[in-house]
């Protein structure tokens, strides 16, 4: 019987134990950050032990950074976080973008523009949109506090193998639809525990032609599908992703003989099959709060079915029947590691270039990491934003979540290249609605949701 990739990979890393049962996995690379890494070290700390292979862990600081002066950290819990992350990478002999550093930036747009995500690899990180790096046929996934010092004292894991579901993007997409639509279309149709217990192979002709960077921006939302492993088969283009970088192999010829055997086998078994034909879909926006609640530009918000569905309209202050273009915005926000990648920010440049933003709103830009900045500024794109009335900003998670200076008013409708739309989520009473970066720009333009199938040529 053929293998998926996720079972060669599994198999590859399994140190001992029974198949659903606890297994031991080995864990090729580990990424901190700073909110979620302090106690882990503590742990450490008092029973004595060193980090095992700091050589294989990488730290950054991301969700605390202010985005206008990254030294100006006014929130006390915040300034002592990233100092934290400062202090024990240098006692652990940890390697770190630290705060300010040419390689800062989100942690999981670190782990690729480092070189350290590559195909074949288990990687781990305290935070639930690890599988962004799945997107290079490694599995990735998000851990807890205390899995994080287990990993620190032993470079290893206890996991049960999850079931496999093989998600099938076939067809080709209308212009002025992303991958981010894609994802987004699947958890609307399928719903956000879909793929609980699952780990989720995307494939298919559409996954086929993009590029790396829109790959990952499907991966990245796995968890908002419910699964905490999201995966690809890695191919050319993931090679020449990874070659050239800091951490990739020295010898990628032989690194690409050993990547080219994990491709799921053409009669690879799944526990469960859903095939998407992305030809027939449109730009998405959400309406809801949860990235579930989220309809075709032209469709209507949908009638209450449920509690949770009335608390939703409540809090979005929208009705069933409403339709997207209706949505008063106040505020977008382009940023956070779904979505403010080069490529990203490339194709909202071209919207927004020689254009105004309306002037019923605030916009901002925030760049993934800092060499996504620099890469923008160095083809003008700060200026392209700048001009149009948009704030470019410093890199950090920002408004993604209300965890640094960042936030969406409260009762403010913010569309939002981020990952997640909960109640609150990007500052008290901020109302989310998620969407491609394309939606955004425009979005911002026209100080409405249009349809970018009618603006991309
Ligand atoms: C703060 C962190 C633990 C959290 C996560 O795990 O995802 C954050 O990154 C998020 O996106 O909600
Ligand atoms: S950008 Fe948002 S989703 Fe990504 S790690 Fe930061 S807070 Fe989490």
């Amino acid at each position: 019987m053929g293998q998926t990739i996720f079972d060669k990979l599994w198999e590859r890393h399994v140190i001992t134990g029974e198949t659903f049962e606890p297994q031991l996995l080995y864990v090729d690379f580990h990424m901190i950050h700073e909110v979620t890494s302090p106690q882990a070290f503590q742990g450490l700390r008092e029973a004595g032990r060193q980090v095992r292979r700091p050589d294989l862990t990488f730290g950054t600081t991301d969700h605390n950074v202010p985005t206008v002066d990254i030294f100006n950290i006014s929130d006390l819990i915040s300034k002592n976080q990233i100092d934290t992350l400062a202090r024990n990478v240098k006692e652990f002999g940890i390697d770190a973008a630290t705060h300010g550093s040419a390689r800062q930036g989100i942690v999981h747009m670190v782990g690729p523009e480092t070189g350290n995500a590559q195909p074949g690899k288990v990687i781990v990180c305290g935070d639930s949109h690890t599988a962004t790096n799945g997107a290079f046929g490694a599995i990735a996934f998000g851990i807890g506090t205390s899995e994080v010092e287990h990993v620190f004292a032993t470079q290893t894991l206890w996991q049960v193998k999850p079931k496999q579901m093989k998600v099938d993007f076939i067809g080709k997409p209308a212009k002025g639809v992303y991958s981010k639509d894609f994802i987004l279309a699947l958890i609307a149709k399928h719903g956000v525990d879909a793929g609980v217990g699952y780990a989720v192979e995307f494939t298919g002709e559409a996954v086929a032609d993009l590029e790396m960077e829109e790959r990952m921006t499907i991966c990245n939302m796995a968890i908002e599908f419910g699964s905490k492993i999201g995966l690809m088969n890695p191919d050319q283009k993931t090679y020449d992703y990874v070659a050239g970088r800091e951490f990739s192999p020295k010898d990628m010829a032989a690194a690409i003989a050993d990547w080219e055997t994990l491709p799921s086998d053409a009669d690879a078994v799944y526990d469960k099959v859903i095939t998407i034909d992305v030809s027939k879909l449109a730009p998405m926006v959400t309406w809801g709060t949860n990235p579930e609640m989220g309809i075709e530009f032209t469709e209507s918000f949908p009638e209450i079915k449920d509690f949770n569905d009335e608390r939703a309209y409540t809090y979005m202050d929208l009705k069933p029947g409403g339709k997207p273009s209706d949505i008063d915005l106040g505020y977008v926000f382009i940023g956070s590691c779904t979505n403010a990648r080069l490529s990203d920010l490339q194709l909202a440049a071209d919207i927004v270039k020689g254009q105004k933003i309306a002037s019923t709103l605030t916009a901002i830009v925030v760049p993934g990491s800092r060499p996504v900045k620099e890469a923008a500024e160095a083809l003008g794109l700060d200026k392209i934003f700048l001009d149009a009335g948009f704030e470019w900003r410093e890199p950090g998670c920002s408004m993604c979540l209300g965890m640094n200076p960042d936030h969406v008013p409260e009762g403010v409708h913010c569309a939002s290249t981020s990952n997640r739309n909960f109640e609150g989520r990007q500052g008290h009473g901020a109302r989310t609605h998620l969407c491609s970066p394309v939606m955004a720009a425009l979005a911002a333009i026209n100080g409405k949701f249009v349809d970018a199938r009618e603006v991309v040529a």
